[in-house]
């Protein structure tokens, strides 16, 4: 069974002109896949995004996340939901000032009031994954950006969710990090089957992922697969980017 099933969506937003962001969407993506999303500013991404992360609701049409489906739930039960069966990575990380690096990692899991000991015992695990054993001590100022979004991908991991949603992961990175991030996600997908869910601006970071569909006026557009050639993907990836009329403006992130 496919992990997303994204169904004839549509989200219209209200207003004096109502504006129609997704029209007519259809996207599954499998258990163990890596699937990336761009199209130009406005198109659409972040909606969708927002919608498939129960975050927001549909006009029209059907999201199910393991055959479930979340929108018909109750608020509390829908926050439920979205804590133990999604995991999330922003652009601009979201830890908490307050916590120690440690203590963010590990949140998802005090939420469920988990034993500490299990707690630590996972978070060592993850860190190490991510190479950020040596800073779980830290507060999140004194470490770079790199670590921080290792950090958040770490907490979005750590209760094993169904589905990782990635806002703009490398938005705030160099472009050394971004690639150290995207390495890492991709190693977390193939060793841990950890299905994702990518939308990027970002070329090199969507050349991560096993298929990238593109959107366009809240249309899909078309869909291009890796193969097992990373460099021709990338390329293939740059074509539709030109063929969808972006530019520099719109694709700000784009590097060789
Ligand atoms: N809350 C809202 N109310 C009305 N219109 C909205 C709202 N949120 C987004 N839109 C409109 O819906 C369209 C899609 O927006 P969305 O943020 O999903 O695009 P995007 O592809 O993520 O863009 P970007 O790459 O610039 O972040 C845009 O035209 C936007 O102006």
């Amino acid at each position: 069974m496919d992990v997303l099933e994204v169904k004839s969506l549509n989200k219209v937003y209200p207003g004096n002109v109502p504006y129609r962001a997704l029209n007519d969407i259809d996207l599954n993506v499998a258990k163990g896949e890596f699937v990336g999303i761009m199209g130009p500013s406005g198109s659409g991404k972040t909606t969708l995004l927002n919608v498939v992360s129960t975050i927001d609701r549909p006009t029209s049409g059907h999201v199910l996340l393991n055959g479930a489906a979340p929108f018909r739930l109750l608020p509390e039960g829908l926050a439920r939901f979205r804590r133990r069966e999604l995991g999330f990575v922003f652009q601009s990380f979201n830890l908490l000032d307050t916590m120690t690096v440690v203590e963010n990692i590990v949140l998802p899991l005090t939420l469920d009031r988990m034993k500490v000991d299990d707690m630590m015992d996972r978070a060592r695990q993850i860190a190490e994954k991510l190479g950020i054993t040596g800073i779980l001590d830290k507060r999140t100022y004194e470490i770079s950006g790199g670590q921080a979004q290792r950090t958040a991908i770490a907490r979005a991991l750590i209760h094993q969710p169904q589905l990782v949603l990635a806002d703009e992961p490398t938005g705030n990175l160099d472009s050394k990090s971004a690639r150290d991030v995207m390495e890492l996600m991709s190693s977390l997908n193939k060793g841990e089957g950890a299905t994702m869910l990518l939308v990027t601006h970002d070329a090199m970071a969507a050349s991560y992922c096993d298929r990238v569909v593109f959107i366009k006026d809240g249309r899909t557009y078309s869909e291009v697969h890796c193969g097992d050639n990373r460099n021709a993907f990338y390329q293939k990836i740059l074509n539709v980017l030109s063929l969808l009329g972006g530019n520099g403006h719109e694709f700000p992130t784009i590097r060789v």
